[in-house]
């Protein structure tokens, strides 16, 4: 059945989303605060500064009225970054509040909040009254934009308390090339999304050094038992770490050229300076912050993340990436399992 859908945030992921919600059959409307992107979207169906020579389906519209993008949705998908994602949701509550709806609400956003830890599905939780909302369901994956939006066969978890809600989810995004899972494991699936973008970011750096196949693959598999490590401790399924949202997700934003976690890690590497590594890509690095959040979470829990903990000195002490690495190796011998 088509529904009425509107996306917040017309970045890489959230234009490629609205896109392909489109081509299932939907009557979809794109926000962004941007007027000079909708006037493209809308007139030449293009967004070069996200998704350079891609051209979108003409039957997608844009707005920078939140207001009639939500109007008449029963649901409601926001992709916007960690940082961005408070701002947006409370004006969301505002215009819910107004319109008297109370929508499905889906994000795809993959990070921790700076200083209060929270997962996403927490600060909306917060910020979008309970009664102008229905579920919130977290999309999650090995899904960079530029490959569902080439139609590559990509496979994604829905994850939410209420399985029903994951069922919706499931069933508006599915395709011949997009198969959505559910999971009831909310906890799992964001801290899988959001703590890979760490560990995506050493991949990356320890390839711009020139380590080779062993390096990334160690990284990766102790990347991931850190990573299930914090997510447990918080209540998460051990399960879901070896799911799609789990070492899914952590091998394609580890080992892939469209990762801009990735590609931030190759620079730093190679010698560049993170303000300049931050300011040149254009898009979000969500793991650079994420790197910070977990850093400071692991130390208050106290779970061991020796990986985090050698990227945060790297990002925010200014420490050697070779120096970091070697101190990694020369921890004390231990334990697989620990
Ligand atoms: N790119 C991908 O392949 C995937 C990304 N994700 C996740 O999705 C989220 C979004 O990522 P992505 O699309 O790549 O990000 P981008 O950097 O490509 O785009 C971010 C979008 O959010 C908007 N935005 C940011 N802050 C605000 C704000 N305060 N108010 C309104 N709009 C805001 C930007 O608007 P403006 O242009 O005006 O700055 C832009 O449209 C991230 O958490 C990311 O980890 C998840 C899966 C895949
Ligand atoms: O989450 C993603 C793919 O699943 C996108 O990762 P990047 O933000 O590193 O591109």
């Amino acid at each position: 059945m088509a529904e009425k859908i509107a996306v917040l945030g017309a970045g890489s992921w959230g234009s490629v989303l609205a896109n392909m919600l489109t081509e299932n059959g939907h009557n979809v409307m794109l926000w962004s605060r941007n007027k000079g992107q909708v006037e493209q979207l809308n007139n030449e169906h293009l967004n070069p500064r996200y998704m350079k020579d891609f051209v979108y389906s003409a039957k997608l519209k844009a707005t920078t009225d939140m207001k009639a993008a939500v109007e008449g949705a029963n649901v409601v998908l926001i992709v916007i970054p960690t940082k961005g994602l408070r701002e947006v949701a409370k004006k969301l509550n505002t215009i819910l509040t107004e319109l008297h709806q109370k929508p499905l609400i889906i994000h795809a956003t993959k990070g921790l909040e700076q200083n209060t830890y929270k997962r996403p599905s927490e600060m909306l939780s917060e910020d979008l009254s309970p009664e102008n909302r229905q579920a919130i369901v977290v999309l999650s994956g090995p899904s960079h934009a530029e490959d569902v939006a080439i139609k590559d066969m990509t496979a994604v978890t829905a994850a939410c308390e209420d399985i029903n809600s994951a069922k919706q989810a499931q069933k508006l995004f599915s395709n011949s090339y997009f198969r959505v899972y559910t999971n009831d494991d909310v906890i799992g699936a964001e801290f899988g999304a959001a703590l890979k973008n760490i560990i995506a970011i050493g991949a990356g750096a320890i390839q711009g050094l020139g380590y080779h196949d062993n390096a990334r693959a160690a990284l990766i598999t102790r990347g991931l038992a850190e990573i299930r490590r914090l997510g447990v401790a918080f209540g998460a399924n051990p399960m879901t770490f070896i799911g799609l949202s789990g070492v899914g997700d952590l091998v394609v934003t580890a080992t892939s050229k469209n990762s801009r976690n990735w590609r931030a890690g190759y620079q730093l590497g190679q010698g560049k300076k993170l303000q300049d590594v931050i300011a040149n890509m254009g898009m979000v690095i969500e793991g650079v912050y994420t790197t910070k959040a977990a850093y400071e979470l692991s130390r208050k829990r106290q779970v061991q993340m020796p990986i985090t903990e050698a990227l945060y000195h790297v990002l925010y002490e200014g420490e050697d990436i070779k120096t970091a690495i070697s101190q990694l190796m020369d921890r004390d011998l231990t334990s697989e399992n620990e």
